[in-house]
């Protein structure tokens, strides 16, 4: 039988059933990432409802990892002594059937880092998230034309390299910007929630990636559709939490003390998601 496409306005419906899911459920969501975002991603993950724990020595991995809903790498501050952990934590979430959510930050930056990256989807993440320089330079397997952490491209700019990347990996691939993208190499959706200012709190791309976690511990079998919802639902935080910021800093605030409120209403009036295929 064809599958359904999901209709647009079935989209923001299942974005508050989605995040109402987690706020029930609160999966436990192990995140081995960066030391800049740990901060704000623990955060976004409790203000969401989920439970997270920012664990990542190798020793604690075997006990630890098949325990959680499911696991979160992001490899922003990166060194050659964290990839181990990383690695068999991806390799023990395959193996005991729990979804892992991988953010390749500054991919392109290094060929250590690049050559990691791709080493890592060779676990077969099961959602990829990215900024439009980060999944450009996966696809491409080439590093430069990026700035560190930040991306030299929109969103759409990536949008090729996503699809393509889906298709080798077998991940949901999501790249964000003005335009947040997730595709699986076939269907393409657009989700446009969010503000610019965003970019100048530093690790709200780690933490959305986490966000995507929490959402697709609660609905494994729907990954595509958790990374869509879980990528609207924090940019509607981050609108409602621009109304009444005056910079980054508050934002940073507000944009916590939103997503921990948001509910139904809010979410079926500003939700923008929309197919791009
Ligand atoms: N121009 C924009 N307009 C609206 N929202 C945006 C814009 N650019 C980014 N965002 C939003 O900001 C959040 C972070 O995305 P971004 O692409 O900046 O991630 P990133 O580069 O990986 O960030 P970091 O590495 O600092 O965590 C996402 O929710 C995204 O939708
Ligand atoms: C700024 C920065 N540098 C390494 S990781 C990180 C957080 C945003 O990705
Ligand atoms: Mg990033």
């Amino acid at each position: 039988m064809e599958k359904q496409e999901t209709q647009p306005k079935e989209w923001s419906q299942k974005s508050w059933e989605t995040l109402s899911k987690v706020r029930k459920n609160s999966p436990l969501i192990q995140c081995i990432t960066n030391f800049v975002s740990m901060d704000l991603a623990a955060n976004t993950l409790l203000a969401a409802g989920a439970s997270p724990a920012m664990l990542h020595s190798f020793d604690e991995i075997p006990d630890f990892t098949p325990q959680v809903a499911a696991l979160y790498i992001n490899v922003g501050t990166l060194t050659a002594s964290t990839l181990p952990a990383m690695k068999s934590a991806a390799e023990i979430a395959v193996k005991n059937g729990k979804p892992w959510v991988f953010d390749p930050v500054a991919a392109g930056c290094s060929s250590f880092r690049l050559r990691a990256c791709l080493d890592l989807l060779l676990l077969k993440p099961t959602v990829v998230r990215g900024n439009g320089s980060e999944i450009i330079a996966l696809s491409r397997a080439s590093f430069g034309d990026t700035k560190g952490a930040d991306s030299v491209h929109e969103s759409m700019d990536a949008l090729e390299a996503a699809k393509s990347l889906a298709l080798k990996t077998g991940a949901v691939v999501a790249v964000t910007g003005a335009v947040d993208i997730v595709t699986d190499g076939k269907q393409v959706i657009g989700a446009r929630n969010g503000v610019q200012m965003l970019q100048k709190i530093t690790a709200t791309g780690c933490s959305v990636t986490a966000l995507i976690s929490a959402f697709v511990a609660v609905d494994p079998t729907h990954a595509f559709e958790a990374t869509v919802a879980a990528l609207s639902v924090f940019g509607i935080a981050g609108e409602l939490g621009m109304q009444d910021a005056k910079g980054p800093a508050s934002l940073r605030v507000n944009l916590i003390d939103s997503l921990y409120g948001l509910d139904q209403e809010s979410i079926l009036q500003h939700a923008k998601i929309s197919s791009l295929s």
